[in-house]
């Protein structure tokens, strides 16, 4: 795997570029539709969405990268073409998102789905938990299988969706089947190389962006530094758990290796949007625009369990927010220097990948896609 960055002249002083919230917080442009043949911008790296209409796949990509709230997605219209959403103007993850319409004819002579598989790092197939889903794994099965004769790099996501509509035990009973079915089809045609990873998921809580962190995860390669470094600050600070979040999209792109409550996960969310939104109505400038987070950006939050969340920015697109007991906060002065530590660190670890990415362009005329893009560090780094 290797990845692409952006140049450090982008890097450096760009909060002022970044968009404010709420709706404005988001990922600049809307999607384009695409003109189905190769161009420059489609060289970025892409995770496709795909699946049967009306499974979900346009209001997945609305709720967590454009802050459309779940219950706006009812009137939202069929895709009718492929649309590609751009996720790079103001998110440290930095590819496309192509939403492709319910049903792909690999047939058709004018889709080159050769072209597209062979560009992509991640293929989510959107599986609608609350229809009959026999089509739906049809489908899975051909798509899959093509996609992986094109590309067999890429990760491979199913989405159970909708699973708001369903109790725990039908919950499990449906991921079970699914799971099972899907793997059966594979290994009757020779294809148990091919791994399928499923998540529970809608847009009516806090699954879908938990998925899509996983998802995301899996394509940058400085993950288990990441994680590394994590482990670090926390165990020497006292903290019991830390993300590293994507602030826009609230796509969290590492934690330390605790295992992830989905509590811990929301309330961590929602500090994020308390922050953005106090910081954006009582921001000095009236239109709130770029200022709703910045190098000045931090937070505490006590809760009344004895609990504190904390939260401080790392870069312009990256936060880092931890959950600690109250007594532990009273070294205070030993946490900021610790996560001074680890700013650092974290600006260093992107500091040389994009150094290492530089080299990599000037050997190879195509990037591998494979690894999506990042936004690195601002170049007036701690
Ligand atoms: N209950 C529930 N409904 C959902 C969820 N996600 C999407 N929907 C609804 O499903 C319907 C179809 O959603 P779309 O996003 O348009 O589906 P699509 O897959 O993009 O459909 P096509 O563009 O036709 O391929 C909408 O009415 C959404 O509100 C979910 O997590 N739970």
């Amino acid at each position: 795997m290797s990845i692409q960055y952006s140049t450090e002249d982008q890097m450096a002083d760009s909060y002022g570029v970044a968009d404010s919230f709420p709706k404005d917080f988001g990922y600049g442009a809307d999607e384009s539709e695409i003109d189905e043949s190769s161009t420059a911008s489609d060289s970025k790296p892409r995770i496709l969405l795909m699946g049967m209409r009306r499974s979900g796949k346009s209001s997945i990509q609305k709720v967590v990268f454009h802050k459309m709230s779940p219950n706006e997605t009812l009137f939202l219209e069929s895709t009718n073409k492929i649309y590609k959403d751009d996720i790079s103007n103001s998110s440290f993850v930095n590819f496309q998102i192509w939403d492709f319409p319910g049903q792909v004819d690999f047939f058709d002579p004018t889709f080159d789905y050769e072209m597209i598989f062979r560009g992509t790092g991640a293929l989510i197939y959107v599986i609608d938990a609350q229809d009959d889903y026999m089509e739906a794994l049809t489908r899975l099965h051909v798509t899959v299988t093509k996609a992986y004769k094109a590309n067999p790099d890429m990760n491979f996501e199913v989405f159970i969706h909708k699973v708001d509509g369903l109790s725990d035990d039908h919950k499990i009973e449906t991921q079970r089947d699914i799971h099972q079915r899907a793997n059966d089809d594979l290994a009757d045609v020779g294809l148990e190389k091919l791994h399928l990873s499923f998540y529970l998921t809608s847009i009516y809580d806090h699954s879908i962006f938990e998925a899509f962190s996983k998802v995301v995860q899996k394509l940058i390669p400085q993950l288990p530094t990441l994680e590394n470094l994590l482990n670090i600050f926390i165990s020497n600070s006292g903290i019991e758990k830390a993300f590293l979040f994507d602030v826009v999209s609230k796509i969290y792109i590492a934690t330390d290796s605790s295992p992830v409550d989905m509590q811990s996960y929301e309330l961590c969310c929602d500090m994020i949007d308390v922050v953005i939104d106090v910081s954006c109505i009582y921001s000095l400038h009236a239109d709130c625009n770029g200022t709703a987070y910045d190098k000045e950006s931090m937070a505490i939050i006590k809760l009344n369990n004895t609990t504190v969340l904390y939260l401080k920015e790392v870069t312009k697109f990256l936060s880092l927010v931890c959950i600690l007991r109250e007594e532990s906060f009273e070294r205070k002065g030993l946490i900021d220097y610790n996560f001074h530590c680890f700013r650092k660190a974290i600006h260093e670890v992107f500091e040389v990948g994009a150094a290492t990415h530089r080299t990599f362009s000037q050997q190879a005329s195509s990037p591998n896609l494979k690894a999506v893009t990042h936004n690195g560090t601002p170049a007036n780094a701690v």
